[in-house]
């Protein structure tokens, strides 16, 4: 009996294959605070090995370099440890799809352990189970240390984590005694396992020794030798740790939740608002773009936060100093100028945040309502916080209200409520928070203002537009519409910035308080590009001081979508044609996805620009981008990506794949996948939206862009086979092995064409005494499906067929020099039908040919059709009525009538295989074959390939004459004859073959 692998060695062989335990282990989203977390989807054992912490492994000097050069939300990775008396540290920085990096810290009740594995001469860090651990757990371990500020028992854990980069490394509470995989057993491991689960007093200090060191320290020696591992690893860390120590016996209580930067000694953070590229909030942890986001930094430790997100976390924050001030602007306290709107929004985002905030984060408006901790606030964030003053709702088609009258509404709701959270209505999932605001975003600077019109005279001399405005007389018309547009411009760009990065506020002209207070329910007007509730959208764009003239005719209803419509120099336009295309779609987080994402609507934009005209094609172009909606939707769950830019980026092509695989359902046992088309086509969508990212960065000039797609190129043309599309074409062949198949009977369409002239019989009858939308149905489906057998067309083409193109069918009379050429009968057969000529697949010309009574049908339903309510925009010969749209070809419901023995293969694919088949079996010759290809609409490769006998039949009935007959041994025989005609004269052979024994 084989011995069951050790822990260990389970530990070794997945070190060596770098491999996780994918089937047992998953990633999933937990909230915005903690991140991704690693979660078991199988039981694990005590001292089961459970994941490696893998990364990159480096020196003392390098892991120096590159803690000063990474983002602090990427040191976080950063695991150092000692080991053959040398400071090493992993660097997991890489966000490479493995699952050691992601687990979580938990001091009290971890279950597992962190263990230095030597393989290969190489120290490995990895996780094994401390105590037996169900399906469906948080793995987690204890990082060590005291100082982790989601460890401290204040009301929320929601201290920028990114901000512990420098100390990090330190306290992880990895073993520092080198396990060497000679001297260190299973045993021992087990052992040890169990002897060391901590608890909740002493868990942070127990370190035990094992392998070079048995036995176990005391818990003042263990103390001691963690003090001097810090010395060891880091005496800059140590001294800035016990600085934070001392310090945070100096400051209130309050400020002790204030994360103890080491690199920065902030106690207090000195904010400007400024825009950021690369940097991640040190709260959230996205955004990590190409794309500039507007955040909050703090001047002296350089660390950058989302201003809701820190908002949200504001509560713990000391800011006594109250310098929180932009360099550049002072952004006045709240009293807003005549010509401040005065009644914007700000929303937080949806996204994979919105739950977690909900879930785990105080209510920033409720924290605010406590008396107490709103004058904290207040004093120290009023500056640049000051989305949070209360103003009424203005219609923004009025003229402002005067800033006294302003101040007055201000005060009225203040004195009620710090803040008005709308969303307390809202159901607990929906906890989008209103926040009242009279910020606007400058389009020139992008910065906050609150007096925006003086704002504005700071750029009268750089821009014309500016200069422009601002000589209008101060109280016409003129002026304040055209202030309003440069107002929505600028938070309509901050907006897409927010959108592109998925996280923030997005600012919203005014908000209904009928209407939701969710981020989806708010959408743009087409002309001022002002954000407005879906519910008022239309009513205000028909009222929209922007609005042209020529747009008078607009249909108001067409959807107005969401803000990835970013409408940029270097992007092009989001048609309004695509809007109504895209808003058939279902309402959902899929679609949600869709429209807040620039470069997925980009790609929609480029297939209506192909297809748009095809009115057909919209299905298409809305399946391809709800596909890539899927897959962002579960980058969104699964992973800090929030939108395709970042998924783009080659550092996660990984996780991108990842994220394809499961979104097709790849199953990694048996490594196939659910939907193996899904996963192809997203390949494909994928290289199409980094070509449009490319596009855009060489119109930016933007290098660093550039040459981050051009790596995605080189990875998606290398890998992507490997990782993805190999496997889910090999399942696609695989499925089609030992396929049954389905062809029609005969018999079978005889019957269904005898039922289906039957049904038009009547139908026409019904139709002509009765002409209603409901007969006018009954004989438009009916004709279809005639039409459709009688042709063995696509189904599709035939339903699409346009009363012009019946119109305008071919009814000239024979050529006589070409009747010449015809029998008698082909003759007869021209001057009785007709031929009408479509648009197929891949725009193909193809024909349909109409038997004199189809066309009187046809021309009949023509007839009727404003009688039976068809719309005269309606351009589809079989067109529904009250609609824009046809019917389709379905044979189901006649199939199962007609009495057919296999009413299941009654079908127009079948149809079309059956025609395509029985040609072969009629041994037509090769440009006959081709003609009837073309009729069909097939590529005629395609049909040689797919429609001929059956393989199996063409096999086991020719081939095997051929096999048979070298067999005997009798080739001679065969010389010059074809597989038709080896038939006779060996069929003696079969009987007695070997192969038929
Ligand atoms: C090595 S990473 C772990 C993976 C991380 N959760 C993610 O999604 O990338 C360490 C970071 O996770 C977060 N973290 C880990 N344990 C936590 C806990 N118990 N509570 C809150 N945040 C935690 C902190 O932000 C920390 O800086």
């Amino acid at each position: 009996m084989s011995r069951r692998t050790t822990p260990l060695q389970d530990a070794i062989n997945h070190i060596l294959a770098r491999r996780d335990k994918n089937s047992m282990l998953e990633i999933k989203f937990i909230n915005s605070v903690k991140g991704r977390g690693i979660f078991t989807l199988a039981n694990f054992k005590q001292g089961d090995f459970v994941v490696e912490y893998r990364g990159e492994l480096i020196d003392a000097t390098e892991a120096e370099h590159r803690r000063n050069l990474y983002p602090s939300a990427c040191s976080v990775f950063m695991f150092e440890f000692i080991w053959k008396q040398k400071t090493l540290c992993i660097d997991g920085a890489l966000e490479d799809g493995s699952f050691g990096r992601l687990v979580n810290d938990e001091h009290r009740t971890p279950n597992c352990r962190m263990k230095l594995i030597e393989a290969e001469g190489k120290p490995h860090l990895c996780l094994f189970a401390l105590k037996e651990i169900a399906a469906g757990s948080e793995i987690t371990y204890d990082y060590g240390g005291k100082e982790w500020p989601w460890r401290k028992k204040l009301k929320i854990a929601s201290i920028p984590s990114g901000q512990q980069c420098v100390a990090e490394p330190i306290a992880h509470d990895v073993e520092h005694h080198v396990i060497s995989t000679d001297s260190f057993t299973d045993r021992e491991l087990r052992a040890e396992c169990q002897s060391s689960r901590p608890t909740a007093d002493n868990s942070e200090h127990e370190v035990h020794s094992v392998g070079g060191q048995h036995g176990t320290s005391s818990l003042k020696e263990l103390i001691g030798e963690v003090g001097v591992q810090y010395q060891e690893l880091s005496p800059q860390a140590f001294s800035e740790e016990l600085t934070s120590e001392s310090k945070s016996k100096e400051v209130p209580q309050s400020s002790r939740a204030v994360p103890n930067d080491s690199a920065c000694e902030c106690t207090i953070h000195r904010l400007v608002f400024e825009s950021v590229k690369l940097d991640k909030c040190g709260i959230c942890h996205s955004p990590l773009t190409a794309i500039r986001w507007h955040g909050l930094r703090c001047k002296q430790c350089r660390c950058v936060w989302h201003k809701i997100c820190l908002q949200t976390s504001s509560e713990d924050w000391d800011m006594s100093d109250g310098d929180v001030s932009s360099d550049e602007e002072y952004i006045p306290n709240s009293a807003s100028d005549s010509e401040s709107s005065g009644t914007e929004l700000s929303i937080e985002l949806p996204g994979p945040s919105k739950n977690s905030h909900a879930a785990s984060m105080p209510d920033l408006c409720v924290t605010f309502a406590e008396k107490e901790q709103t004058m904290d606030v207040k004093n120290n964030f009023e500056h640049i916080l000051n989305d949070l003053e209360t103003t009424d709702d203005l219609h923004p088609d009025q003229e402002p209200d005067s800033s006294e009258s302003c101040q007055q509404k201000t005060k009225d709701a203040c004195s009620e409520k710090s803040t008005v959270d709308i969303s307390q209505n809202e159901s607990p999932t929906k906890s989008t928070k209103l926040i009242k605001s009279t910020v606007n975003f400058c389009f020139a600077c992008g910065k906050p203002q609150t007096k925006f019109a003086r704002h504005l005279e700071t750029h009268v001399n750089e821009n014309a537009e500016v200069a422009q405005v601002l000589q209008l007389p101060k109280s016409s018309k003129d002026r304040k519409v055209h202030l309003e547009r440069l107002r929505n411009l600028g938070n309509f760009k901050h907006n897409s910035a927010v959108k592109t990065t998925g996280s923030g506020c997005l600012k919203v002209k005014r908000i209904s308080k009928k209407s939701s207070s969710s981020a989806e329910t708010y959408e743009y007007c087409l002309y001022c590009k002002g954000m407005i509730s879906r519910k008022e959208v239309s009513r205000h764009m028909k009222r929209c001081a922007l609005r042209p003239e020529n747009n008078a005719e607009e249909k108001l209803k067409d959807r107005v979508f969401g803000i990835a419509s970013t409408q940029s120099t270097m992007s092009q336009p989001i048609s309004s044609e695509l809007y109504s295309v895209l808003g058939k779609m279902h309402k959902d987080d899929v679609s949600s996805a869709i429209r807040n994402d620039h470069y997925i609507m980009q790609l929609a934009q480029s297939l209506f620009n192909k297809h748009g005209s095809d009115r057909s094609k919209h299905e298409y172009i809305r399946q391809k981008v709800r596909e890539l909606g899927r897959l962002l939707v579960t980058l969104r769950h699964t992973t800090r990506i929030h939108n395709m830019e970042e998924a783009i980026k080659p550092a996660n092509f990984f996780i991108l794949t990842n994220a394809v695989k499961r979104v097709s359902g790849f199953d990694t046992e048996t490594s196939t996948f659910k939907a193996p088309s899904l996963a192809l086509k997203l390949g494909h969508s994928l290289r199409k939206i980094s070509d449009i990212i490319m596009c855009r960065a060489l119109m930016e000039e933007d290098q660093e862009a550039i040459d981050s797609i051009r790596r995605f190129h080189t990875l998606h043309e290398t890998k992507w086979s490997e990782l993805v599309s190999h496997s889910a074409l090999s399942n696609l062949s695989e499925a089609k092995y030992n396929k049954v198949d389905s062809l029609p009977l005969t018999r079978d369409v005889q019957k269904l064409q005898l039922y289906l002239g039957q049904q038009v019989e009547s139908a026409r009858e019904k139709l002509g005494d009765n002409p209603t939308a409901g007969t006018y149905a009954a004989l438009a489906k009916v004709i279809l499906c005639q039409v459709i057998l009688f042709n063995r067309r696509r189904e599709g083409e035939v339903a699409r067929m346009t009363v012009k193109n019946f119109e305008d069918r071919d009814m000239s009379k024979l050529n006589e020099d070409i009747s010449s050429g015809l029998t008698e009968v082909e003759k007869r057969l021209c001057q009785q039908f007709a031929r009408v000529e479509l648009k197929g697949k891949k725009g193909r010309k193809v024909a349909v040919i109409l038997t004199s009574d189809m066309t009187d049908n046809l021309s009949l339903l023509v007839s009727k059709r404003k009688e039976c309510g068809v719309s005269e925009n309606n351009m589809y010969l079989f067109a529904i009525p009250c609609s824009d749209g046809h019917y389709r070809g379905q044979f189901g419901q006649f199939a199962d009538a007609c009495g057919a023995e296999h009413p299941q293969n009654l079908r127009s694919t079948n149809l079309r295989k059956q025609i395509a088949t029985i040609s072969q079996v009629m041994n037509l010759k090769d440009n006959e074959l081709d003609q009837l290809a073309d009729f069909l609409g097939h590529d005629i490769r395609v049909h040689r390939e797919y429609y001929r006998l059956p393989q199996s039949t063409i096999q086991l009935a020719k081939i095997s004459k051929l096999l048979m007959a070298m067999e005997k041994g009798s080739v001679k025989d065969i010389q010059g004859k074809t597989l038709d005609e080896i038939g006779g004269m060996h069929g003696l052979y079969v009987v007695k073959s070997a192969w038929c024994l």
